[in-house]
Formats: structure tokens, sequence, C-alpha cells
């Protein structure tokens, strides 16, 4: 049975449906919870990229992150021509590697034109040996070590300073033929809805400059000639829906050219960071892509116009909206266990180890039994991890069809935040991943073994003797 219900729709007690047929191309994939390639098969099991996700599990594992190219490909390739259409000036989309930071994730985002936006060394190394050409990759961080700092300037990248420290040890470290090139992070004081820990916008926050500072700051790196200033950045916070807080800042932030003007700053470059929103629920209802964009653009055409500045050149580094959807998670059911008149919790080979956001941050998501795709909505029940913690629950409530032992549960919208901040809690061995396109799976990321868990593990000569 091919399913032929249209996207997003979720037909009373039935499973999460994929949609088929339609031209997924248009679909701007963080309106989407599932991949866009996402099938129904004539077993009735989930497909995504042309691969049967049960035979991925036999084949690769479980759990296992199963990543779809196209549709990676495809939020990469929105953001890229919703700026050509939109803004006359020159632009570019970074990928904030945060959100999935491994060799073949970067290498896609590379390929599709995207420079990376790293906020730590082992971020930067990751990105330099995807490929990523230098002069496209920018350093953040809140508290960037001197090591860190002198690896970014020895590569060439651009340096975010965040603060003071990273201007003066920027100054220090610079060689001496050449400035460092560096942008500097604002804390803008626009204030978006979403969940307290992800908001970075309101000024009591321990990122960026203030904008108070900004007096003292253009004088500052005005007269530096270790430095050159190309321009300045903020970011206000991540999943959020509202477009009117990004155009606040992209008005904002042109106001903060004409200052750095005023102290003979030509700075030529203005990023508005990432944080649009992405669908994890059927009540999630983030704008697309081009939708963002649009605005963002349109504001600042229209204030430099106004103010009667020179096109910036815009750059912008979504991490969530580029490849949240493009990711599900399959694990394999295992235990049961019923509460009379309480609740049944059905534990999967997972948990907060490979998916810490629901215990961090409350955060809801959905899921399917991929074997059956077609049966009925039948119980309710609440999908445990194997942690040792109360609190190791994935989905609260889910709705699902009848399942066993065996069964393969699917929870869709992973692909940010998850594998990036997976740990070894219990010493789980992290997850594999599969990258999926045109009916093949390539490994992306191996799955840890016990030796790797105890790599670093080390027994001083004294402790092995260890009988009592
Ligand atoms: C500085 C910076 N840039 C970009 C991002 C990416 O945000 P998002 O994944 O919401 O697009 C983040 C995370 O919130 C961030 O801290
Ligand atoms: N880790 C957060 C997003 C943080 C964004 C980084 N500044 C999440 O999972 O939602």
């Amino acid at each position: 049975m091919v399913s032929t219900h249209p996207a997003g729709v979720q037909l009373s007690g039935r499973q999460y449906l994929p949609q088929t047929g339609n031209n997924n191309i248009n679909i701007s994939p963080n309106q989407e919870i599932l991949p866009l390639t996402a099938k129904v098969n004539n077993q009735d099991h989930l497909e995504i990229g042309g691969c049967d996700v049960t035979t991925l599990v036999q084949q690769f594992g479980s759990p296992l992150y199963i990543l779809d190219e196209e549709t990676l490909r495809t939020a990469c390739r929105q953001y890229r021509e919703s700026f050509q259409r939109y803004y006359k000036g020159e632009s570019q989309v970074l990928y904030a590697s945060k959100a999935w930071s491994c060799l073949a994730v970067c290498a896609i985002a590379a390929s599709e034109g995207l420079g990376i936006d790293v906020a730590s060394g082992g971020e930067l190394y990751t990105a330099l040996n995807a490929g990523v050409s230098p002069d496209k990759i920018y350093f953040h961080g809140n508290n960037k070590s001197r090591e860190e700092l002198r690896y970014a300037i020895e590569s060439g990248i651009t340096i975010m300073a965040d603060n003071w420290r990273d201007l003066q040890q920027s100054v220090e470290l610079a060689g001496a033929q050449q400035p460092v090139r560096i942008m500097l992070r604002v804390t803008p004081g626009i204030d978006c809805h979403t969940h307290e820990y992800i908001r970075t916008g309101h000024l009591d926050n321990k990122f960026g400059f203030d904008p108070g500072d900004l007096d003292e700051v253009f004088a500052f790196v005005s007269k530096q000639q270790a430095l050159n200033c190309v321009g300045v950045h903020a970011h206000i916070g991540s999943q959020i829906f509202e477009r009117q807080p990004h155009q606040d800042l992209a008005a904002l932030m042109v106001q903060w050219l004409t200052k750095a003007a005023s102290y003979g700053l030509n700075l030529t470059n203005l990023n508005v960071g990432g944080g649009l929103g992405v669908k994890y629920t059927e009540s999630d209802d983030p704008p697309s892509i081009e939708e963002w964009v649009k605005p963002i653009c349109e504001v600042i055409q229209q204030a430099c116009a106004a103010q009667n500045l020179p096109l910036p050149k815009l750059l912008c580094e979504p991490g969530r909206s580029l490849i949240a959807t493009a990711c599900v998670t399959a694990y394999t059911i295992g235990s049961s266990k019923v509460i009379p008149g309480i609740r049944t919790y059905i534990a999967v080979d997972g948990g907060m180890s490979d998916n810490p956001r629901p215990i961090t941050y409350q955060s809801v998501y959905r899921t399917v039994v991929a074997n059956r795709m077609s049966a009925s909505l039948t119980q309710t029940a609440t999908i445990a991890g194997k942690h040792c913690e109360s609190g190791d629950i994935l989905i609260k409530d889910a709705q699902l069809p009848k399942t066993e032992s065996g069964d393969i549960l699917v929870v869709m919208a992973t692909g940010a935040y998850n594998y990036s901040m997976a740990s070894n809690y219990n010493r789980l061995p992290r997850s594999a991943a599969v990258v999926v396109a045109n009916g093949e799976a390539n490994l992306i990321l191996q799955r840890e073994t016990y030796q790797d868990l105890i790599r670093q593990d080390c027994l001083p000569e004294r402790l092995k003797k260890n009988e009592g």
C-alpha cells in the first residue's frame, strides 16, 4: 500500500503519514515533521531517501540516526536562493554546526555553498577536516581559550569577538603580516518567545557586547592595526516562530553600521544570526525559509537606503532549520510496563543520551512505528529510554498502534541538537548515523564500541591490584 495523503496530515486514528507524489522541492523543510523523501513502501514500512527504515536498522544497528541528504540540501538551497532573490547585495549563509557537527554534514553544507559557524576548537577542526574553506568559517564563543583563538587565527578564519578579552587576545595573537579578521557580536536587547535556555537576544545574557558598549568598542577597534573589523553580528535565540524580532534586529543592526562609520570604521558585513524554528508537532507553525529571509532583506534594504549606506554583505547562520527535520532516529522497542489506570511505558534502546532535548527543554516529539505504518492508533503510551533516570522520557503520552518488542519506533525531527548534545551516560556507546539518498545508505558516524568507551580511561598502576 502506498500512502497518498498530503504532507503534514495526521488522519484521525492513523499514524503520521508522509506525503508522496507532490513536488517536494517547493516545501520548506522546516515546515514538515518528516524528511521530504519519506514514503510508505509496499511492505507498509517507512522509507526515507529510498531506503526502508527497518532494513537500515537490520544493517546498521539500533538506535540509528537517519539523515536524508535531499532534505538537508533542499533547506540549504532555499536559504541561498531566497537571499539571491530578495537581497540586492552580496549574501552568505552559514551553517551553525553546533546543531550537528560531523565531517559529512559540514561537507554537504559546504558543497551547497554554505559557510560554517563553529563554536569551539573541536567544531573548527571538524569543519577544516571536512574541507571547508577557512574564509567561510566563523568562530563564535563567549569564552574562547587562548589556544582556540591561536588555532583560529592561524587557520585564517574570522573571529566573532564576543567580549573585550577576545579583542585583547586577538591583538596579542595577531601575526606581524596580517591583521586578524573579526566581527563584533552584540546583544541587541531584543526578546522573543522561546524556551528561556535558548534565548540569547535579551540583555541579561552571557553572550556578546552590550549595545551601550558600542562607542567604546568601535573607538578601540578603529585604532587597532592588528584587527580588521569587517562587521557586526547578533543572534536572538532559537526555535523562533515570530518574524518581527528578526526584522527589528535587522533595522537595529543597520544603525550600528552607521555608528561604526562615525568612528571611521567601514563595516561591510552584517550577520543576523539564526533562530528560525521548525515543526516538531502538528501545532507548530513556523514561517518557511523564504518567508523568514524576505522581510529581513527588505528591512535592511530600506534601512540602508534611509541612512544612505551601501548594502552590507548579509550573512545568517541557521542551524536547526537546516537539519532538524532532515533526520529521524530509529529505535527498537524492548520492554514495556503497564501500570493499570495510570500509564503504559514502552522502553526503547536509547533515550536521553542520544536525545537530551526532552529532559533538558521539555521538548515534544512525534513518533511512528516504522514497520506498520498504516496500522490504526490504539494505545496511548509513554516512550521511555533505557537510562537509570525516571526523567528519561522521550515522548509522554504518545499515540501508537499496537506494538510489540522488536518493533521499530521512529522519533521524527531529530537532526538538530541531538547527536551534537549526545552523551555516554550509563556508558551507552553513541549511536551510529547514516546518510540516505536515492536508495543508498552510507555510514557517516560509526557506532561507538565498548572499547571506545574506555579508550581515554587510565588505570594508574597502584589501582590495578584491586582485590580487598
Ligand atoms: C551564535 C549562534 N548562531 C546560530 C545559532 C543557530 O541557531 P538555530 O539553530 O536556532 O538556527 C545559535 C544557536 O542558537 C547561536 O548561538
Ligand atoms: N541546544 C538547543 C539550542 C541551542 C542553540 C545554540 N545557541 C536546543 O536543543 O534547542
